[in-house]
């Protein structure tokens, strides 16, 4: 792939990706890269999300970050090519990033591409969520695209810490995802559901995110 295929930061991109990754933008940019690139000849991300990559996968993932406090742990659940997990990682190194992930060649992908940007606060297990439950603990949980979200508590809470919170990216049916899991949300013992938007000031179309505190 030549350069002028890559994504361009520009204008209002740019200011988001330089306020959200501050000194490890240069770092965004090289993951972008692997993304265009290797992400897409090994079937990460589809070929047609080049020209968004940045607004719609990398910023909108990274902004979440707004809702993490210094130096929690978080495990990110079905992590395929790192959204969210690896954008937190970039974004925040005060962090401590598990990324959950089944898929072999995903997890091939997400260490080549962990190693080539130096990156010493994420691993990666390659496992699905539910086999992890005692082998991992986490202040947070995030997942995005994996699951509506009452399949996705019965794979996300059991990992959490006792006071932990789920971060779920969700789209428009965030409401109705939880009037759905309302009985889940009982039976997991959530103290608090609310539905937050992260990136306000910064994006055009900003991050709607399940918040379920335990
Ligand atoms: C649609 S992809 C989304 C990937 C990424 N989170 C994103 O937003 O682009 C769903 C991912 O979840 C993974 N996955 C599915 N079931 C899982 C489970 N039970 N535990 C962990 N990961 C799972 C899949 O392998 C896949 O990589």
């Amino acid at each position: 792939m030549t350069d002028t295929q890559l994504p361009t930061l520009d204008g209002a991109e740019f200011a988001a990706a330089d306020q959200v990754f501050g000194e490890r933008l240069e770092t965004a940019q090289r993951y972008v890269e692997h993304l265009a690139t290797t992400g897409i000849e090994r079937g990460l991300i589809g070929p047609r999300e080049v020209p968004r990559l940045w607004t719609r996968h990398v910023l909108n993932c990274a902004v979440v970050e707004e809702f993490i406090s210094e130096g929690a742990s978080v495990v990110d659940v079905g992590s395929g090519a790192g959204l969210p997990g690896l954008c937190l990682a970039i974004a925040r190194p005060d962090l401590s990033l598990t990324l959950v992930e089944p898929l072999e060649r995903r997890v091939i992908w997400l260490n080549e591409v962990i190693e080539d940007l130096g990156l010493e606060n994420v691993t990666v297990l390659r496992a699905r969520a539910e086999q992890v439950v005692g082998e991992v603990e986490a202040d947070y949980v995030t997942a995005r695209a994996v699951s509506a979200l009452v399949g996705l508590l019965d794979i996300t809470m059991p990992i959490l810490r006792g006071t932990g919170e789920l971060l779920a990216l969700k789209g428009r049916s965030a409401a109705e995802e939880i009037t759905k899991a309302r009985k889940k949300l009982n039976k997991y013992g959530a103290r608090e559901v609310d539905i937050l938007t992260a990136g306000a000031d910064l994006l055009e179309e900003p991050t709607t995110v399940v918040q379920v505190k335990l």
